[in-house]
């Protein structure tokens, strides 16, 4: 976009009106590396398909509602190429993308975040406006602490009350009176009229739906309309009766029978989250029934983007319909290292163990018995390794003060950065690119980035480091870092407030110019990257266990629930194996979508991938380390089935 001061960083959706782009304020980088600018959405509203009239009337209602579970609209731009409604930028997408995932919610994240959609809408009814279009595609999702929260959005068909705080039915004026979507739409509203009771109604069957994981009416606009006005619910036995209660009020057909407000349905579901029965099951991972054929899964949002479509057709054509796992010991007895592991990283030529001071590597794969005698290489370090940065020729060794480089024809260690005695332990953080040419390090006050240049009076089993730009920081963070493509290095920073955990996210070229930066509202451990370009995998801290699929640029999160909190994870690439203290493990496809789990000996210290389908497990005890290698054998199929081996 020209001479704007918004820069797009990617397309995200598609309305009736035009498109939505993630976008960042062009402004010169910041001095402070913590500090980021907020993404905004842009809302395209082209003059053709929208009318100057519609776009003020969705303006007005957007700049009069300020409230945390309604997106704020922040200003509106003109440009050269369009107008655009600058909004805040909601990183979940909407509500509709996460109930089409396979395990979108436990019961009650669903009850709160149906709790807060109503506060948003008890706001706007205190002001006079009902939405009139409430159903998950136009609820977005941005990431907190706790989970995700919703906003309510586009107000386009939403209507003004004469009175405010009348709960009387108002007829409609516009000719397109009965403007909506049929599957959401209150009894009433077929006949022109409208209350806030009519939202009330879309709240319920969106309840519903967030349960069931279908709606209670489907077929057709004219089956919908009958069933809407005449049609008993039927209530699946899933439901808890406190819980069928409340659905059943917001969905009485006369709306005067209904919840008097948006609060009171609230303050209604607020209680019965004390109710055992419905204790019992908060934990459990709603919907409790997949869509069948007796659910309306006719309907389509009218307005579906086509970032969905394409969503969709990706995941058709990839080879991760999988839906079971086995595993089996690829090697009956655990290979036994005689001091605990610090750390093993496995790519796609070698397999690295670091053990107190030693750097152990295996050729990938082992259809072969792994013994220690095996391995290629034994480094010796003269102090702990912290870690193990691979590389296409050798790999990068971590130690708490040093840096040191290992090519694979002789892996002897040179030393390529010493940071001397004073700073303490755990001084260095580094990373390195795919190809060992590029390096970035995190020291106290600065980030450095260096060119790793083979050197040439040594032969190329020496590095020569140059440094080529310094970054300052604040003096008591150092980033994770990682480098994202051949180019481009992340640099990560965990803002931990107590009551507002963030995570900083910044982009730097390899030559050290900030490229941009996203902050999310969730504090997130372990991260690693997937084969999908700028996605990573990270583990949350805090809240209920889960972990985010984070797509940065344009930035896009997926929250996938897990059963237990993973304290070690790795990604394959036909997966992700994640697993807790007690050693469950879980197998997740490159989808998110889980396959299967299963039990590990104890708590693993660390996984990698090993082979084509196999994963080696890391199981410290006080002296020593096992690593046990598995086959795990990933089935298509339709039905979840675990087999054990
Ligand atoms: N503020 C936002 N943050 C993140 N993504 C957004 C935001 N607003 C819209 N989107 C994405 O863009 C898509 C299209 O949104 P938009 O509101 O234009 O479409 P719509 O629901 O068809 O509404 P309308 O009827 O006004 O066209 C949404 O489905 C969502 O994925």
């Amino acid at each position: 976009m020209q001479h704007s001061k918004y820069r797009i960083l990617g397309l995200v959706g598609q309305g009736q009106f035009g498109r939505v782009f993630c976008a960042s304020l062009r402004e010169a980088p910041p001095q402070d590396s913590r500090l980021t600018s907020q993404l905004v959405a842009l809302k395209e509203l082209s003059h053709q398909k929208a009318p100057t009239s519609e776009f003020l009337r969705e303006l007005w209602f957007l700049i009069t509602l300020q409230h945390p579970n309604i997106v704020t609209c922040r200003a509106l731009e003109h440009t050269a190429t369009g107008r655009y409604l600058v909004m805040d930028y909601c990183e979940g997408g909407t509500l509709r993308n996460l109930l089409k995932q396979d395990r979108p919610l436990r019961l009650l994240e669903g009850l709160q975040l149906v709790m807060e959609v109503l506060a948003g809408l008890d706001y706007a009814h205190r002001r006079g406006v009902v939405h009139c279009d409430i159903k998950p595609e136009n609820i977005l999702l941005t990431l907190g602490a706790k989970g995700w929260s919703p906003r309510l959005s586009d107000f386009g068909i939403a209507r003004r009350l004469p009175e405010i705080g009348t709960t009387r039915l108002h007829q409609e004026l516009s000719p397109d009176a009965t403007v909506g979507s049929p599957a959401y739409m209150a009894p009433e509203r077929f006949y022109g009229l409208f209350s806030p009771m009519s939202d009330i109604y879309a709240v319920g069957i969106l309840l519903f739906e967030l349960l069931m994981g279908y709606r209670p009416f489907g077929g057709t606009p004219g089956d919908l309309r009958w069933a809407h006005l005449n049609q008993r619910l039927q209530f699946p036995d899933a439901i808890p009766e406190p819980l069928q209660a409340i659905v059943k009020k917001s969905l009485e057909k006369l709306p005067a029978r209904r919840f008097a407000s948006a609060s009171q349905m609230a303050q209604a579901l607020r209680l019965i989250m004390y109710d055992p029965a419905v204790r019992q099951l908060g934990d459990c991972i709603i919907p409790w029934e997949n869509p069948t054929t007796s659910g309306d899964k006719s309907l389509k949002s009218e307005t579906e983007s086509l970032l969905e479509v394409e969503e969709e057709k990706a995941s058709l054509s990839a080879i991760n319909l999988l839906r079971s796992v086995r595993y089996s010991l690829s090697q009956p007895k655990p290979l036994i290292l005689p001091a605990p592991l610090t750390a093993l990283i496995a790519t796609e030529t070698y397999l690295y163990a670091a053990v107190g001071t030693e750097v152990k590597v295996w050729s990938q794969p082992g259809k072969q018995l792994v013994t220690e005698e095996m391995s290629i290489s034994i480094s010796l370090m003269p102090e702990i390794v912290r870690g193990i940065l691979p590389v296409s020729n050798g790999c990068c060794v971590l130690t708490p003060q040093k840096l040191y480089w290992l090519n694979e024809r002789s892996w002897e260690p040179q030393c390529l950065l010493d940071m001397g005695l004073r700073q303490g332990p755990d001084a260095l953080k580094a990373a390195v690119d795919s190809y060992g040419n590029w390096l970035t390090v995190a020291v106290p006050g600065e980030l450095r980035f260096y060119s790793l240049a083979a050197n040439s009076t040594a032969g190329d089993q020496k590095k020569a480091l140059k440094l080529i730009a310094t970054v300052p920081l604040p003096e008591h963070y150092l980033p994770e870092l990682k480098f994202l493509d051949r180019r481009h290095v992340l640099a990560v920073w965990p803002d931990n407030e107590p009551k507002n955990p963030q995570t900083i996210f910044r982009v730097y070229t390899r030559r050290g110019t900030s490229v941009g930066s996203v902050r999310l509202s969730a504090s997130v451990g372990q991260m690693l990257l997937t084969p999908e370009p700028y996605t990573l995998l990270g583990i949350p801290q805090g809240g209920k266990a889960a972990v985010l699929l984070m797509k940065l640029w344009p930035l896009k999160v997926a929250r996938i629930p897990l059963e237990s909190l993973p304290v070690s994870a790795c990604v394959a690439n036909w997966g992700w194996v994640l697993a807790d203290v007690g050693g469950q493990i879980e197998v997740l496809n490159s989808q998110g979508i889980q396959v299967g789990s299963f039990s590990s000996p104890a708590s693993p210290r660390a996984i990698a991938p090993w082979g084509n389908r196999g994963v080696v497990i890391a199981v410290n005890t006080q002296e020593e380390s096992h690593l046990h290698f598995l086959d795990v054998d990933v089935e298509e199929s339709n039905s979840p089935s675990i087999v054990k081996g």
